[in-house]
């Protein structure tokens, strides 16, 4: 029997309530198998845990987690508790980077039976390789002065060896797939690093003759992805460019709800951590509406990279035949509850 040991970390708002329907799910996965099974613990980590103990984590917070083969996390963020700086800093990117998930894969692709905001879109099937560990999302930097005269000095970090790694990821999945890497710049705007990031992408695309490639810059391209997202195949970002381009695939997708993200640890040193793309949807919070496919889909990611891509497929499969027969939640056009398509979804699973 294949053991996976799961930190759980459902977080704030509606990671707390769709957490616990993408482990029933994997609870019945696991029945379904036969020859795997699960063992959570789940982690209190969140705004709460930080108005309690004046920390998003306690001190051994990453050595607790560390010993875990992924985590799985639901949502991070209440501003009505802690600034969102200081609790995405303090746990979701904290994890990201101490565990060196320098990778993050957010998949964007019509399910059957979702209608997405488009008005007639052709069937797309993209996926975002996003540079999860520098970039923009960087701590560097600070304000100085008071009042008026206040200034605030924000440093971009772009290594040569993460940029390549992340252009390497994408033309390798490109090479299983369509074919295509699209490049997301700005090279036209952001003086030093973008022409960067367009030189290194120039360099990878040589070594790759097979591969086809493009550049386009991030304005241009978040507006391609309304306009011709059945053009797109593996469109490869900066750490802010492939998180707003992964929104916009999910909104394209029919809801943020529905989007799945892998935050990969690629050097073997430390667990991967698997997290929809939403975040804790405060506006929702209570009605029992929230939509639970995007934790499954995640859950389906991290099946597929602890080495189960057969029942990951099959797990995508059901998913998509319960959005096909209209199983789906207020944010998609449905009348269905949280609970009710993750039942049915579990109900498929087993026949
Ligand atoms: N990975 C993470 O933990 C992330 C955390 N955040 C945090 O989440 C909080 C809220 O951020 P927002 O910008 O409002 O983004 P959000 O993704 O939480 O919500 C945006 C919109 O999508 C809807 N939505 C999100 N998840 C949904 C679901 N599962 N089912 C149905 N509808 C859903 C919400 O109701 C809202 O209308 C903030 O504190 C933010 O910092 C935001 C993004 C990612
Ligand atoms: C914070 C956030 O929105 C993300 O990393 O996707
Ligand atoms: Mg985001």
């Amino acid at each position: 029997m294949k053991t996976l040991n799961i930190a759980s970390i459902p977080g704030d708002g509606v990671g707390k309530e769709i957490m616990p329907e993408a482990i029933r799910v994997l609870e019945k996965v696991a029945q379904v198998h036969g020859g795997l099974q699960f063992k959570f613990e789940e982690f209190p980590y969140s705004c709460d845990y930080y108005l309690k103990h004046g920390a998003m984590m306690p001190e051994d917070g990453m050595d607790r987690l560390s010993q875990f083969d992924s985590v799985f996390l639901g949502a991070v963020g209440d501003a009505s508790k802690v600034p969102d700086h200081i609790s995405l800093w303090g746990l979701l990117l904290k994890i990201r980077q101490e565990f060196q998930q320098e990778i993050n894969i957010r998949p964007a692709k019509l399910l059957k039976g979702i209608n997405s905001k488009l008005a007639d879109p052709k069937d797309f099937d993209i996926v975002v390789v996003r540079e999860n560990s520098e970039g923009e999302y960087s701590s560097i930097g600070g304000r100085i002065f008071h009042d008026d005269n206040e200034i605030a000095i924000q440093n971009n970090v772009f290594s040569k060896r993460a940029t390549k790694q992340a252009m390497n990821i994408a033309f390798d999945l490109a090479s299983k797939r369509k074919g295509l890497v699209t490049s997301a710049t700005k090279s036209n705007g952001i003086f030093h690093a973008m022409p960067f990031w367009d030189e290194i992408f120039e360099e990878i695309s040589e070594k790759h003759p097979n591969i086809k490639s493009e550049s386009k810059h991030i304005d241009a391209l978040a507006a391609y992805f309304i306009t011709h997202p059945h053009e797109l195949d593996v469109v490869v970002g900066s750490n802010l460019f492939g998180d707003i381009l992964s929104d916009v695939g999910a909104a394209i997708m029919g809801s943020i709800g529905v989007a799945p993200s892998a935050n990969l640890n690629l050097n073997g040193k430390y667990p991967s951590m698997f997290e929809p793309v939403h975040g804790s949807a405060p506006d929702i919070v209570g009605k029992g509406i929230a939509n639970p496919i995007g934790q499954i889909w995640t859950a389906k990611m991290l099946l597929e990279f602890n080495g189960e891509a057969n029942i990951a497929e099959h797990l995508l499969k059901v998913i998509e035949a319960v959005t096909a027969d209209g199983y789906q939640t207020p944010d998609l056009g449905g009348k269905y509850k949280m609970t009710e398509v993750t039942d049915e979804i579990i109900k498929r699973l087993g026949q």
